[in-house]
């Protein structure tokens, strides 16, 4: 029998939707913290393939989820093309910049990525022996836009200000790294997908901060490129596309992009989103990630409504973003419990 979410990714209307969650091996799992620990820190764990099908495969143990998905990071592949990246503890990720066109030049050709990024691939292979045969690997990477902020930037902003800046005022080089990402995007993927990914996702976490025509050159068009050319290797493999902040620019994304889902964040409705964007295709949303960190009623109520207003058409249950390391880990099965008994 096909797997739920590749049922729902199908476009078929499920009795129930089944159900991942955005950064679901994570902090707030204790035995995630072990494993952490057991490897050093985050980095060694992303290219510790033994180990990060382990953390992969500890909420899918606990919860017994339709879809995990690799755990792996969006700075790798950047990494991957020659640049610097490490973790600062309580911050987030930091890097080498990459803001002028001899520094874009002296990255690594686009063959050299899979030098370092091979435990990647050999943890998709791990995962797909020991997954349970009903539960679904999703593949990602990060957006071009998205990974290029950072790249840019040299660490997370809060309004991707470097990344503009360079857009606006160098647009050739900005333009180059955006092209030179989505390529290195495409082989990266496929070789998730050829160790056995089933579903890849495309992260773009700060879609939203793009304004009128950016948004559709660099945030839709290089997401559209990225599907064709995953499609026309692979005919029907689904993919999932994340513009994150897309608000109102939801609407008509399913056929821009030519994604199988459109995966919401918590900016918009329920409601509306069945109206506006599931009527393209399957939708993937949006419950706020803080009510895993409060509970109670207004996360059961909250959950009831985003289950119902998108229960007639194709749905993938999930959060509007990450779940955060503050998060009750019983909040999540009392999510699961509200989902698969009503
Ligand atoms: C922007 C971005 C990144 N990484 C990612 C994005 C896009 C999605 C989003 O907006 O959340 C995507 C990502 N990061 C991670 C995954 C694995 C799959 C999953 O569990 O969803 C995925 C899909 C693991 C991770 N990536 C990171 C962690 C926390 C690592 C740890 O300290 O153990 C995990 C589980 C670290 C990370 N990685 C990144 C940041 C900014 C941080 C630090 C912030 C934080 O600490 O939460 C870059």
């Amino acid at each position: 029998m096909t797997k739920t979410i590749l049922r729902a990714l199908a476009g078929e209307t499920l009795p129930t939707p089944p159900i991942w969650m955005m950064r679901q091996a994570g902090r707030y799992l204790p035995e995630y913290r072990a494993t952490r620990a057991e490897a050093g820190d985050f980095l060694s764990l992303c290219y510790n393939s033994e180990l990060a099908a382990e953390v992969t495969l500890q909420p899918i143990r606990r919860y017994g989820f339709d879809a995990s998905i690799l755990f792996a990071d969006i700075l790798l592949l950047p990494q991957a093309l020659g640049v610097d990246l490490w973790f600062v503890t309580g911050e987030g990720p930091r890097m080498t910049t990459t803001t002028t066109a001899s520094e874009l030049a002296a990255l690594k050709p686009i063959d050299a990525i899979h030098d370092t990024l091979n435990p990647v691939y050999e943890t998709v292979r791990i995962l797909r022996r020991e997954l349970p045969q009903e539960t679904t690997l999703i593949g990602f990477a990060g957006a071009p836009w998205t990974v290029a902020t950072y790249m840019i930037a040299g660490q997370g902003t809060p309004d991707q200000g470097p990344a503009h800046a360079l857009k606006n005022t160098d647009r050739e080089t900005f333009k180059g790294i955006i092209d030179l990402l989505t390529d290195a995007t495409i082989e990266y993927l496929c070789q998730q997908i050829e160790a056995g990914a089933e579903v890849v996702k495309i992260f773009d976490s700060w879609a939203g901060s793009l304004q009128g025509q950016d948004f559709e050159e660099f945030a839709v068009e290089p997401a559209r490129k990225i599907t064709a050319a995953i499609k026309s290797r692979h005919p029907g493999f689904p993919v999932i596309a994340f513009p994150r902040g897309a608000g109102e620019r939801y609407v008509g994304l399913h056929e821009k992009i030519g994604a199988d889902c459109i995966a919401l964040d918590d900016g918009v409705t329920p409601e509306w989103a069945a109206a506006n964007v599931q009527t393209g295709g399957c939708v993937q949303g949006n419950l706020k990630s803080s009510h895993m960190v409060t509970g109670g009623e207004d996360l059961v109520r909250e959950t009831r409504r985003v289950v119902d207003a998108l229960s007639k058409g194709p749905h993938i249950f999930n959060l509007g973003h990450g779940i955060t390391p503050d998060a009750d880990p019983e909040n999540v099965q009392l999510m699961i419990d509200t989902i698969r008994n009503g």
